[in-house]
Parts: structure tokens; C-alpha cells; sequence
């Protein structure tokens, strides 16, 4: 049966276009549901800014983004499986709910981790650099 685009669709997407118009609605809607990844798409946005300040290097450039994408996708996944674990859960307390929850926190810490350290590396010694002249 064909549907209408804004049907309660549950079957598969039809076309590339389709699938693309979802992944879409995807991004748009952790966005503007979740704080936390306006705070990362923040941070992310001020730390290509910088890079283009300090006229950081190709291969810079590939970890700096390599770092932001790994985390705007650390947030997706987690805000995926909070939605999932509330879905299954109907926010009812399970022990296992919250491991899953905790787990999935502890992915996006871990992916912050890294890019606080890849900023780290690249940053600083060009900003000591400025502020020291050495
Ligand atoms: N159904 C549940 N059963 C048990 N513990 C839960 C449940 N839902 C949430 N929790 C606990 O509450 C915490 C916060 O859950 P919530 O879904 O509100 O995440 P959040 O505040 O949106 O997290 P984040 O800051 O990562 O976006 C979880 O990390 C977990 O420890």
C-alpha cells in the first residue's frame, strides 16, 4: 500500500530521498530535544572557529573533526537509547534500564573525553605559544 510521507508510516522507506528526509528529521529532532547536544554542537562550532584563528594544519583539521563528529554521534546514540529504554520501560524504575542509561552516559563521557584531549594537543601549544611567545 502506498502512503502519504506524514502517514504513521512502519514500513520501510521507499526511496534513497525518503530514508534521507528521516535521517534528517533525525538530526533536527535531537537537537532541538536535547540540551546537551546543543551544548556539544556549541562547543564544537567555537572549536572550528579557533581552528580557523590559529590556522591549524590539514591533519589537524582531520582530528579536530574526527573528535566533534565522534561526539554529536556519542549524543545521538545515547538520546537513541534513552528514547528506546523509555519506550520499553513506559519511565517505570528497572535496574536494567539504568545500567543501559548509565552505560550510554558513560559513551558520550568518554567520546568528551577524547576530544578535550585532541583540543588539548592542538590547542594549547599554539596558545602557549601566543601568550608566552616561545
Ligand atoms: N527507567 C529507569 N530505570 C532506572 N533508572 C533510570 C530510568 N530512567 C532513568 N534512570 C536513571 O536516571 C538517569 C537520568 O535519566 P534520563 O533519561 O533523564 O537521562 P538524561 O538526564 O536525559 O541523561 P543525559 O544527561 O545523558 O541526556 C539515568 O542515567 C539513570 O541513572
Amino acid at each position: 500500500m502506498i502512503m502519504a510521507w506524514n502517514d504513521k508510516q512502519t514500513e520501510k522507506n521507499r526511496c534513497f530521498f525518503q530514508s534521507l528526509i528521516h535521517a534528517l528529521r533525525g538530526l533536527k529532532t535531537v537537537v532541538e530535544e536535547e540540551r546537551n547536544m546543543r551544548y556539544h554542537l556549541f562547543l564544537g562550532t567555537s572549536a572550528i572557529v579557533l581552528g580557523f584563528i590559529c590556522h591549524i594544519s590539514k591533519y589537524e583539521w582531520l582530528w579536530l573533526v574526527c573528535a566533534i563528529v565522534l561526539v554529536l554521534m556519542a549524543e545521538m546514540a545515547n538520546t537513541a537509547f534513552e528514547v528506546l529504554v523509555d519506550l520499553v520501560t513506559n519511565k517505570t524504575y528497572h535496574p536494567l534500564a539504568k545500567k543501559i542509561k548509565d552505560m550510554s552516559a558513560g559513551m558520550v563521557l568518554l567520546s568528551a573525553f577524547f576530544a578535550l584531549f585532541v583540543g588539548m594537543v592542538i590547542f594549547l601549544p599554539k596558545i602557549i605559544h601566543v601568550w608566552f611567545g616561545n
